[in-house]
């Protein structure tokens, strides 16, 4: 899912620059002077503003996200701020679905967001399924690999979960944007995915997903339904909160509910994968949004230091 031909990819991201250069330079908003800032924002979101605070140019943030993904010591600071990367976090939740407040930093979230409005339609894909047996869902989304901008998140996820259990990791990530009603039905994210020569399978193992759209809330829908926490559980509908990351292992049953905004809810989301057959699919896997039949091809430029590379 998400992955169409670079050349595609590439022009697309170009014409993403010009447009956000123009749309940049427009004035701001007509606004009461009194109104507060949250409902501000959120009244320039639904019409499709720029508010002031979202004046960073797409070139800006694009350097400057691949000027922290290129700072090995900067982002290995700014973990231990954190208190180190994802596997003990991990270790410590147990089966259920960790939820990190601002584990990134704001200036990221704040760059990939411009990054991700700036993107032209045909650099979104539609992923749709509506048969019954399959995980439906619908969604648009774009692997971060086949967009120059976002190119330098994988390392950035690379680092944050390097290894499990004494074991590597490949982290495959892509954008997300659901529109209005855009959802995914229960599914479990398990997924055998072949790398390199085709012959060479692994399992997906842990699910992120890093939020960013400002100023999202239970009204607008969108929220990740954890599936294997009660009816009745105050954690079972997870708000989908600008710059917050949620992590978990596969397999977890969960879901997305149906988008009620009128604007896009967008996200970074992906897997970290391990050699191997780590469990079997049920039909419903193979059927469904899981299936990765494409593969993962080495990459020959800038391999990621220290990790087997992929695309
Ligand atoms: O965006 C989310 O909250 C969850 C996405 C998801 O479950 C998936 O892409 O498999
Ligand atoms: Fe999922």
């Amino acid at each position: 899912m998400g992955r169409g031909p670079r050349k595609r990819a590439k022009a697309a991201a170009a014409a993403a620059t010009q447009a956000a250069a123009t749309k940049e330079t427009g004035p701001e908003a007509d606004a009461e002077p009194s109104e507060p800032a949250p409902k501000k924002r959120r009244r320039q979101a639904e019409a499709g503003e720029e508010s002031g605070d979202e004046m960073l140019t797409v070139d800006r943030a694009a350097s400057r996200l691949s000027r922290w993904a290129e700072d090995e010591a900067k982002q290995q600071r700014w973990l231990e701020s954190r208190g180190g990367g994802l596997e003990g976090r991990l270790e410590e939740n147990g089966a259920s679905i960790l939820r990190l407040r601002d584990f990134l930093p704001l200036d990221m979230a704040e760059c990939v967001l411009t990054l991700l409005k700036s993107l032209p339609e045909e650099a979104w894909e539609l992923s749709q399924r509506s048969e019954k047996e399959a995980a439906q869902h619908r969604f648009a989304s774009a692997d971060v690999m086949d967009i120059p901008q976002l190119a330098p998140l994988r390392s950035v996820f690379w680092k944050l979960l390097p290894s499990l259990h004494g074991e590597p990791t490949l982290p495959i990530f892509s954008a997300g944007r659901y529109g209005e009603a855009d959802y995914i039905g229960r599914h479990d994210d398990k997924a055998h995915v072949p790398f390199f020569d085709g012959n060479t399978i692994y399992s997906r193992t842990v699910a992120a997903i890093w939020y960013l759209t400002k100023d999202w809330d239970e009204s607008d829908g969108g929220q990740l339904e954890d599936l294997e926490e009660g009816p009745d559980d105050p954690n079972r509908r997870l708000v989908p909160i600008f710059n917050s990351l949620v992590v978990f292992k596969v397999p977890h049953w969960h879901a997305v509910t149906a988008v009620t905004a009128k604007r896009p809810r967008y996200s970074i989301f992906g897997w970290w994968h391990q050699k191997g057959k780590r469990y079997d699919l049920d039909a419903s896997t193979e059927g469904g949004k899981a299936k990765k039949p494409k593969v993962i091809k080495r990459r020959k430029k800038k391999p990621m230091q220290g990790a087997v590379s992929a695309a």
